[in-house]
Protein backbone atom coordinates (compact mmCIF):
# COMPACT_ATOMS: atom_id res chain seq x y z
CA UNK A 1 0.00 0.00 0.00
CA UNK A 2 1.50 3.26 -1.38
CA UNK A 3 -0.17 6.48 -0.17
CA UNK A 4 0.50 10.18 -1.57
CA UNK A 5 -0.22 12.92 0.30
CA UNK A 6 0.63 15.90 -2.26
CA UNK A 7 -2.63 16.78 -3.71
CA UNK A 8 -3.71 17.44 0.28
CA UNK A 9 -1.02 20.66 0.73
CA UNK A 10 -1.98 23.85 -0.01
CA UNK A 11 -5.37 23.34 -0.43
CA UNK A 12 -8.43 24.35 1.24
CA UNK A 13 -9.02 22.80 3.64
CA UNK A 14 -5.16 21.94 3.48
CA UNK A 15 -1.93 20.70 4.65
CA UNK A 16 1.47 22.12 4.91
CA UNK A 17 4.84 20.07 5.29
CA UNK A 18 5.11 21.85 8.81
CA UNK A 19 1.87 20.93 9.88
CA UNK A 20 2.64 17.21 9.20
CA UNK A 21 6.41 18.00 10.74
CA UNK A 22 4.72 19.36 13.55
CA UNK A 23 2.48 16.38 13.55
CA UNK A 24 5.18 13.88 13.34
CA UNK A 25 6.33 13.96 17.34
CA UNK A 26 2.10 12.98 17.84
CA UNK A 27 2.72 9.96 15.60
CA UNK A 28 5.29 8.69 17.57
CA UNK A 29 4.02 8.66 20.70
CA UNK A 30 0.70 7.13 18.86
CA UNK A 31 2.90 4.70 17.71
CA UNK A 32 4.43 3.52 20.90
CA UNK A 33 0.79 4.24 22.35
CA UNK A 34 -0.68 1.28 19.70
CA UNK A 35 2.48 -0.97 19.48
CA UNK A 36 2.05 -1.56 23.58
CA UNK A 37 -1.52 -2.20 23.08
CA UNK A 38 -0.60 -4.75 20.72
CA UNK A 39 2.10 -6.40 22.55
CA UNK A 40 -0.28 -6.34 25.16
CA UNK A 41 -3.35 -7.90 23.11
CA UNK A 42 -5.37 -5.35 24.61
CA UNK A 43 -9.19 -4.84 23.46
CA UNK A 44 -9.00 -3.27 20.11
CA UNK A 45 -5.23 -2.96 19.55
CA UNK A 46 -5.54 -6.89 19.40
CA UNK A 47 -6.82 -6.40 15.87
CA UNK A 48 -3.95 -5.02 14.59
CA UNK A 49 -1.79 -8.63 16.08
CA UNK A 50 -5.03 -10.94 13.85
CA UNK A 51 -2.30 -10.81 10.78
CA UNK A 52 -0.15 -12.78 13.42
CA UNK A 53 -2.39 -14.64 16.11
CA UNK A 54 -5.09 -15.58 13.46
CA UNK A 55 -5.22 -19.59 12.68
CA UNK A 56 -5.42 -20.27 8.90
CA UNK A 57 -5.62 -23.64 9.56
CA UNK A 58 -8.55 -23.80 11.78
CA UNK A 59 -10.71 -21.78 9.34
CA UNK A 60 -9.86 -23.86 6.81
CA UNK A 61 -10.08 -27.19 9.45
CA UNK A 62 -13.86 -25.42 9.72
CA UNK A 63 -14.71 -25.32 5.85
CA UNK A 64 -13.30 -28.40 4.89
CA UNK A 65 -16.09 -30.61 5.98
CA UNK A 66 -18.50 -28.81 3.29
CA UNK A 67 -18.48 -30.28 0.27
CA UNK A 68 -17.08 -27.59 -2.75
CA UNK A 69 -20.26 -25.60 -2.20
CA UNK A 70 -21.89 -23.66 -5.67
CA UNK A 71 -22.15 -21.14 -3.77
CA UNK A 72 -21.62 -19.20 -0.09
CA UNK A 73 -24.26 -17.31 1.56
CA UNK A 74 -22.90 -15.07 4.71
CA UNK A 75 -25.91 -14.36 6.93
CA UNK A 76 -24.35 -10.93 9.47
CA UNK A 77 -24.35 -7.38 9.20
CA UNK A 78 -21.54 -4.66 9.68
CA UNK A 79 -18.16 -5.81 10.35
CA UNK A 80 -19.83 -9.37 10.81
CA UNK A 81 -20.03 -9.48 6.70
CA UNK A 82 -18.23 -6.43 5.13
CA UNK A 83 -15.03 -8.06 5.54
CA UNK A 84 -15.47 -10.74 4.01
CA UNK A 85 -17.51 -9.06 1.11
CA UNK A 86 -14.79 -6.73 0.68
CA UNK A 87 -12.69 -10.06 -0.30
CA UNK A 88 -15.27 -12.29 -2.43
CA UNK A 89 -16.16 -9.29 -4.49
CA UNK A 90 -12.58 -8.45 -4.97
CA UNK A 91 -11.70 -11.94 -5.98
CA UNK A 92 -12.65 -14.29 -8.30
CA UNK A 93 -14.11 -17.64 -7.73
CA UNK A 94 -16.05 -20.31 -9.29
CA UNK A 95 -17.93 -20.60 -6.09
CA UNK A 96 -20.68 -17.71 -5.57
CA UNK A 97 -21.20 -15.34 -2.71
CA UNK A 98 -23.95 -13.60 -1.01
CA UNK A 99 -24.59 -11.66 1.51
CA UNK A 100 -27.78 -11.40 3.29
CA UNK A 101 -27.47 -8.60 5.99
CA UNK A 102 -30.40 -6.00 5.62
CA UNK A 103 -33.80 -7.46 6.12
CA UNK A 104 -35.78 -6.22 3.27
CA UNK A 105 -38.26 -9.05 2.68
CA UNK A 106 -38.01 -8.06 -0.90
CA UNK A 107 -34.31 -9.09 -0.80
CA UNK A 108 -34.46 -11.82 1.06
CA UNK A 109 -37.55 -13.54 -0.58
CA UNK A 110 -35.21 -13.08 -4.24
CA UNK A 111 -32.37 -14.00 -3.05
CA UNK A 112 -34.06 -17.17 -1.29
CA UNK A 113 -35.17 -18.01 -4.39
CA UNK A 114 -32.26 -17.69 -6.83
CA UNK A 115 -30.27 -19.98 -4.47
CA UNK A 116 -29.33 -23.33 -4.87
CA UNK A 117 -29.94 -24.32 -1.55
CA UNK A 118 -28.61 -27.65 -1.51
CA UNK A 119 -25.61 -26.40 -3.02
CA UNK A 120 -25.38 -23.45 -0.95
CA UNK A 121 -22.98 -23.22 2.55
CA UNK A 122 -24.27 -20.31 4.95
CA UNK A 123 -22.10 -18.71 6.98
CA UNK A 124 -23.76 -17.02 9.81
CA UNK A 125 -21.64 -14.71 11.72
CA UNK A 126 -22.59 -13.14 15.00
CA UNK A 127 -20.21 -11.57 17.32
CA UNK A 128 -23.00 -10.81 20.03
CA UNK A 129 -24.88 -13.42 18.42
CA UNK A 130 -27.97 -10.74 19.67
CA UNK A 131 -27.84 -8.97 16.08
CA UNK A 132 -31.58 -8.77 15.74
CA UNK A 133 -31.31 -8.57 11.50
CA UNK A 134 -29.00 -11.55 11.74
CA UNK A 135 -31.15 -14.04 14.00
CA UNK A 136 -33.77 -12.96 12.07
CA UNK A 137 -32.67 -13.53 8.78
CA UNK A 138 -31.02 -17.11 10.04
CA UNK A 139 -34.51 -18.23 10.81
CA UNK A 140 -35.83 -17.39 7.74
CA UNK A 141 -32.76 -19.21 5.77
CA UNK A 142 -33.20 -22.03 7.67
CA UNK A 143 -37.09 -22.23 7.27
CA UNK A 144 -36.56 -21.92 3.62
CA UNK A 145 -34.10 -24.49 3.78
CA UNK A 146 -36.06 -27.20 5.45
CA UNK A 147 -38.60 -26.46 3.07
CA UNK A 148 -36.31 -27.37 0.16
CA UNK A 149 -35.96 -30.52 2.07
CA UNK A 150 -32.52 -29.68 2.66
CA UNK A 151 -30.58 -30.34 6.23
CA UNK A 152 -29.97 -27.13 7.09
CA UNK A 153 -27.31 -28.64 9.99
CA UNK A 154 -25.59 -29.85 7.07
CA UNK A 155 -24.66 -26.67 5.55
CA UNK A 156 -24.18 -24.01 7.77
CA UNK A 157 -21.21 -22.63 9.43
CA UNK A 158 -21.37 -20.77 12.78
CA UNK A 159 -19.04 -17.70 13.52
CA UNK A 160 -19.61 -16.24 17.12
CA UNK A 161 -18.76 -15.62 20.26
CA UNK A 162 -18.41 -18.00 23.44
CA UNK A 163 -21.54 -17.79 24.52
CA UNK A 164 -24.97 -16.02 23.23
CA UNK A 165 -27.97 -17.78 20.67
CA UNK A 166 -25.59 -18.67 17.85
CA UNK A 167 -23.53 -20.60 20.18
CA UNK A 168 -26.26 -22.39 21.70
CA UNK A 169 -27.43 -22.96 18.26
CA UNK A 170 -24.09 -24.24 17.49
CA UNK A 171 -23.60 -26.47 20.78
CA UNK A 172 -26.99 -27.81 20.54
CA UNK A 173 -26.93 -29.34 16.75
CA UNK A 174 -23.18 -29.34 16.74
CA UNK A 175 -22.20 -28.02 13.83
CA UNK A 176 -19.01 -26.65 12.72
CA UNK A 177 -18.23 -23.62 14.34
CA UNK A 178 -15.48 -20.98 14.36
CA UNK A 179 -15.07 -18.43 17.50
CA UNK A 180 -14.42 -15.12 16.74
CA UNK A 181 -11.12 -13.23 17.79
CA UNK A 182 -11.32 -11.77 21.77
CA UNK A 183 -10.59 -8.05 22.01
CA UNK A 184 -11.43 -7.19 18.78
CA UNK A 185 -14.72 -4.97 17.48
CA UNK A 186 -16.71 -6.18 14.50
CA UNK A 187 -15.25 -3.41 12.12
CA UNK A 188 -11.54 -4.62 12.54
CA UNK A 189 -12.36 -8.20 12.03
CA UNK A 190 -11.63 -8.55 8.49
CA UNK A 191 -8.47 -10.29 9.18
CA UNK A 192 -9.57 -13.10 11.27
CA UNK A 193 -12.33 -15.96 11.02
CA UNK A 194 -14.92 -13.41 10.67
CA UNK A 195 -13.48 -12.47 7.13
CA UNK A 196 -11.83 -15.16 6.11
CA UNK A 197 -14.11 -18.26 6.22
CA UNK A 198 -15.99 -16.98 3.08
CA UNK A 199 -12.46 -16.59 1.20
CA UNK A 200 -11.51 -20.12 2.19
CA UNK A 201 -14.53 -21.59 0.88
CA UNK A 202 -14.10 -19.71 -2.33
CA UNK A 203 -10.78 -20.93 -2.83
CA UNK A 204 -8.66 -18.30 -2.12
CA UNK A 205 -5.20 -17.51 -0.62
CA UNK A 206 -6.04 -16.94 2.66
CA UNK A 207 -2.32 -17.56 3.90
CA UNK A 208 -1.72 -14.88 1.53
CA UNK A 209 -4.42 -12.26 2.97
CA UNK A 210 -2.53 -12.55 6.20
CA UNK A 211 0.74 -11.92 4.70
CA UNK A 212 -0.25 -8.70 3.32
CA UNK A 213 -1.81 -7.96 6.59
CA UNK A 214 1.88 -8.51 8.31
CA UNK A 215 3.35 -6.42 5.34
CA UNK A 216 1.26 -4.14 7.07
CA UNK A 217 2.32 -4.64 10.45
CA UNK A 218 5.81 -4.41 9.29
CA UNK A 219 5.11 -0.89 7.54
CA UNK A 220 4.08 0.65 10.54
CA UNK A 221 6.85 2.65 12.61
CA UNK A 222 7.13 6.42 14.62
CA UNK A 223 6.91 8.23 11.82
CA UNK A 224 4.23 9.16 9.10
CA UNK A 225 6.88 9.63 7.20
CA UNK A 226 7.94 6.45 7.17
CA UNK A 227 4.25 4.65 7.13
CA UNK A 228 1.78 5.00 4.67
CA UNK A 229 -0.89 4.04 6.66
CA UNK A 230 0.25 6.40 9.07
CA UNK A 231 0.85 8.86 7.15
CA UNK A 232 -2.97 8.53 6.12
CA UNK A 233 -4.71 8.28 9.56
CA UNK A 234 -2.31 11.59 10.63
CA UNK A 235 -3.29 13.54 7.48
CA UNK A 236 -6.78 12.81 7.28
CA UNK A 237 -7.12 13.68 10.85
CA UNK A 238 -5.09 17.39 10.47
CA UNK A 239 -7.52 17.33 6.98
CA UNK A 240 -10.74 17.44 9.61
CA UNK A 241 -9.15 18.71 12.37
CA UNK A 242 -8.98 21.59 9.16
CA UNK A 243 -12.66 21.37 8.35
CA UNK A 244 -12.80 18.30 5.79
CA UNK A 245 -15.43 16.65 7.75
CA UNK A 246 -16.09 14.33 4.75
CA UNK A 247 -13.47 11.99 3.41
CA UNK A 248 -15.06 10.43 -0.25
CA UNK A 249 -13.45 7.17 -0.23
CA UNK A 250 -13.48 6.68 -4.19
CA UNK A 251 -11.58 3.88 -5.45
CA UNK A 252 -11.28 3.21 -9.62
CA UNK A 253 -11.81 -0.75 -9.68
CA UNK A 254 -15.31 -1.99 -9.49
CA UNK A 255 -13.57 -5.13 -7.65
CA UNK A 256 -12.71 -2.49 -4.65
CA UNK A 257 -16.22 -0.66 -4.52
CA UNK A 258 -16.97 -3.03 -1.27
CA UNK A 259 -13.98 -2.25 -0.22
CA UNK A 260 -15.29 1.29 -0.12
CA UNK A 261 -18.66 0.22 1.74
CA UNK A 262 -16.12 -1.52 4.46
CA UNK A 263 -14.08 1.46 5.30
CA UNK A 264 -17.26 3.69 5.76
CA UNK A 265 -18.14 1.88 8.70
CA UNK A 266 -14.41 1.26 10.25
CA UNK A 267 -14.34 4.88 9.79
CA UNK A 268 -17.90 5.99 11.03
CA UNK A 269 -18.25 3.36 13.84
CA UNK A 270 -14.56 4.14 15.10
CA UNK A 271 -14.05 7.80 14.62
CA UNK A 272 -17.72 9.48 14.95
CA UNK A 273 -17.23 10.00 18.80
CA UNK A 274 -17.99 13.39 21.06
CA UNK A 275 -19.08 15.35 18.24
CA UNK A 276 -15.78 14.49 16.46
CA UNK A 277 -15.39 12.51 13.40
CA UNK A 278 -15.47 12.70 9.66
CA UNK A 279 -17.76 11.51 8.02
CA UNK A 280 -17.26 8.58 4.81
CA UNK A 281 -19.04 8.87 1.70
CA UNK A 282 -18.98 6.10 -0.61
CA UNK A 283 -17.76 6.75 -4.67
CA UNK A 284 -16.53 4.92 -7.23
CA UNK A 285 -14.30 5.88 -10.21
CA UNK A 286 -14.99 6.64 -12.97
CA UNK A 287 -18.84 6.86 -12.68
CA UNK A 288 -19.03 8.83 -9.66
CA UNK A 289 -17.80 11.49 -11.84
CA UNK A 290 -20.88 11.86 -13.76
CA UNK A 291 -22.40 11.86 -10.11
CA UNK A 292 -20.90 13.46 -7.58
CA UNK A 293 -17.51 15.01 -8.43
CA UNK A 294 -19.21 18.32 -9.44
CA UNK A 295 -19.81 18.82 -5.43
CA UNK A 296 -16.79 17.49 -4.23
CA UNK A 297 -15.19 20.44 -7.13
CA UNK A 298 -17.31 22.97 -6.55
CA UNK A 299 -19.64 22.95 -3.50
CA UNK A 300 -18.53 23.22 0.07
CA UNK A 301 -14.31 23.48 0.77
CA UNK A 302 -15.54 20.54 3.67
CA UNK A 303 -14.23 17.34 1.97
CA UNK A 304 -11.00 15.17 1.15
CA UNK A 305 -11.38 13.12 -1.29
CA UNK A 306 -9.39 9.66 -1.36
CA UNK A 307 -8.48 8.02 -4.75
CA UNK A 308 -7.51 4.89 -4.49
CA UNK A 309 -6.25 2.19 -7.51
CA UNK A 310 -4.24 -0.75 -8.24
CA UNK A 311 -1.46 0.08 -10.82
CA UNK A 312 -2.07 -3.26 -12.33
CA UNK A 313 -5.06 -4.29 -14.34
CA UNK A 314 -6.22 -6.93 -16.71
CA UNK A 315 -6.81 -4.57 -19.34
CA UNK A 316 -9.65 -4.49 -22.49
CA UNK A 317 -8.76 -2.91 -26.14
CA UNK A 318 -10.82 -0.53 -27.21
CA UNK A 319 -11.36 -1.08 -31.22
CA UNK A 320 -9.75 0.85 -33.69
CA UNK A 321 -13.20 2.99 -35.34
CA UNK A 322 -13.95 4.92 -38.23
CA UNK A 323 -15.19 7.72 -36.68
CA UNK A 324 -13.28 11.05 -36.47
CA UNK A 325 -14.62 11.94 -33.27
CA UNK A 326 -13.58 9.09 -31.41
CA UNK A 327 -10.07 8.48 -33.15
CA UNK A 328 -8.96 8.75 -29.75
CA UNK A 329 -10.00 6.02 -28.30
CA UNK A 330 -9.76 3.73 -30.95
CA UNK A 331 -6.41 1.47 -30.00
CA UNK A 332 -6.48 2.81 -26.53
CA UNK A 333 -7.84 0.60 -23.64
CA UNK A 334 -10.54 0.69 -21.08
CA UNK A 335 -7.59 0.37 -18.35
CA UNK A 336 -5.80 2.94 -20.10
CA UNK A 337 -8.84 4.98 -19.78
CA UNK A 338 -9.90 4.70 -16.40
CA UNK A 339 -6.24 5.39 -14.97
CA UNK A 340 -6.47 8.39 -17.42
CA UNK A 341 -9.55 9.88 -15.78
CA UNK A 342 -8.21 8.68 -12.55
CA UNK A 343 -5.38 10.89 -13.14
CA UNK A 344 -7.54 13.64 -14.42
CA UNK A 345 -10.24 13.92 -11.66
CA UNK A 346 -6.91 13.75 -9.25
CA UNK A 347 -5.99 16.70 -11.07
CA UNK A 348 -8.81 18.84 -11.39
CA UNK A 349 -9.85 18.35 -7.49
CA UNK A 350 -6.17 19.58 -6.74
CA UNK A 351 -6.78 22.71 -9.90
CA UNK A 352 -10.33 23.26 -7.77
CA UNK A 353 -7.90 23.16 -4.14
CA UNK A 354 -10.08 20.27 -2.98
CA UNK A 355 -7.53 18.15 -0.91
CA UNK A 356 -7.12 14.43 -2.59
CA UNK A 357 -4.97 11.71 -0.99
CA UNK A 358 -3.83 9.20 -3.62
CA UNK A 359 -4.10 4.94 -2.20
CA UNK A 360 -2.43 2.86 -4.36
CA UNK A 361 -1.92 -1.10 -4.62
CA UNK A 362 0.07 -3.07 -7.26
CA UNK A 363 -2.89 -5.41 -7.84
CA UNK A 364 -6.64 -6.58 -6.42
CA UNK A 365 -4.79 -10.13 -5.03
CA UNK A 366 -5.01 -11.26 -1.61
CA UNK A 367 -2.01 -10.04 -0.38
CA UNK A 368 -2.44 -7.22 -1.56
CA UNK A 369 -5.71 -6.62 -0.14
CA UNK A 370 -4.57 -8.26 3.14
CA UNK A 371 -2.27 -4.86 3.26
CA UNK A 372 -4.93 -2.61 2.29
CA UNK A 373 -7.49 -3.65 5.01
CA UNK A 374 -4.83 -3.84 7.65
CA UNK A 375 -3.31 -0.36 6.55
CA UNK A 376 -6.57 1.00 6.84
CA UNK A 377 -6.81 -0.34 10.49
CA UNK A 378 -3.64 0.86 11.81
CA UNK A 379 -5.02 4.44 10.18
CA UNK A 380 -7.95 4.19 11.82
CA UNK A 381 -6.63 3.41 14.76
CA UNK A 382 -3.60 6.09 14.71
CA UNK A 383 -6.72 8.81 14.28
CA UNK A 384 -8.26 7.94 16.95
CA UNK A 385 -5.02 8.29 19.09
CA UNK A 386 -4.60 11.47 18.03
CA UNK A 387 -8.24 12.55 18.25
CA UNK A 388 -8.16 11.31 21.76
CA UNK A 389 -11.70 9.50 20.90
CA UNK A 390 -12.72 5.80 21.98
CA UNK A 391 -12.39 3.79 18.66
CA UNK A 392 -13.15 0.67 19.64
CA UNK A 393 -16.48 0.85 21.12
CA UNK A 394 -20.07 2.14 19.49
CA UNK A 395 -22.40 2.77 22.47
CA UNK A 396 -24.48 5.47 20.30
CA UNK A 397 -25.65 2.39 18.37
CA UNK A 398 -27.77 1.06 21.13
CA UNK A 399 -30.10 3.45 21.70
CA UNK A 400 -31.75 2.45 18.27
CA UNK A 401 -31.55 -1.31 18.92
CA UNK A 402 -33.64 -0.70 21.93
CA UNK A 403 -35.98 1.14 20.79
CA UNK A 404 -36.56 -1.68 17.61
CA UNK A 405 -36.81 -4.48 20.38
CA UNK A 406 -39.18 -2.35 22.21
CA UNK A 407 -41.54 -2.07 19.45
CA UNK A 408 -41.23 -5.82 18.33
CA UNK A 409 -42.42 -6.49 22.22
CA UNK A 410 -39.33 -7.85 22.74
CA UNK A 411 -38.49 -5.76 26.28
CA UNK A 412 -39.42 -2.46 28.22
CA UNK A 413 -37.91 0.34 26.66
CA UNK A 414 -37.92 3.81 27.11
CA UNK A 415 -36.50 4.25 23.59
CA UNK A 416 -39.71 2.36 22.31
CA UNK A 417 -42.02 4.81 24.31
CA UNK A 418 -39.63 7.95 22.54
CA UNK A 419 -40.42 6.77 19.19
CA UNK A 420 -44.25 7.31 20.35
CA UNK A 421 -43.37 10.62 20.46
CA UNK A 422 -42.80 11.30 17.30
CA UNK A 423 -43.24 15.50 16.02
CA UNK A 424 -45.71 15.20 13.19
CA UNK A 425 -45.48 17.91 10.47
CA UNK A 426 -47.02 15.50 7.69
CA UNK A 427 -47.65 16.59 3.88
CA UNK A 428 -49.73 14.67 1.84
O1 LIG B 1 -21.30 -9.28 14.94
P1 LIG B 1 -22.52 -8.74 15.63
O2 LIG B 1 -22.43 -8.80 17.12
O3 LIG B 1 -23.77 -9.34 15.08
O4 LIG B 1 -22.56 -7.15 15.31
C1 LIG B 1 -22.75 -6.75 13.98
C2 LIG B 1 -22.45 -5.28 13.86
O5 LIG B 1 -23.31 -4.50 14.72
C3 LIG B 1 -22.53 -3.55 15.44
O6 LIG B 1 -22.31 -4.06 16.73
C4 LIG B 1 -23.23 -2.21 15.53
O7 LIG B 1 -24.54 -2.41 15.98
C5 LIG B 1 -21.23 -3.44 14.67
O8 LIG B 1 -20.20 -2.88 15.44
C6 LIG B 1 -21.02 -4.88 14.29
O9 LIG B 1 -20.08 -5.03 13.25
Amino acid sequence: MRVDLGNALETTPGLTTETLDGLDDRVAAAHDRIAAGMADDEFGYAALTLPETADPDAIRAAVDGFDRPEAVLTVGIGGSALGAATLSNALESDVDAYVLDNVDPDDARALLADLPLGETVVNVVSKSGTTAETLANFLVVREAMTDAGVDWTERTLVTTGEEGNLRELADRHDLPSLPVPDGVPGRFSALSTVGLAVAALQGHDVEAVLAGGRDGMDALAGSLYESPAYAYGAATYALAERGALTNAVMPYAESLETFAEWFAQLWAESLGKDGLGQTPARALGATDQHSQLQLYRAGPPDKLVTLVRPTERADVSIPQTDLDGLAYLGGSSLGGLLDAEFEATEASLAAAGVPNVRVEIDRVDERALGELLFGMEAACVLYGELASVSTFTQPAVEWGKKAARGLLGGGDFAEAEAVAEKRELRID
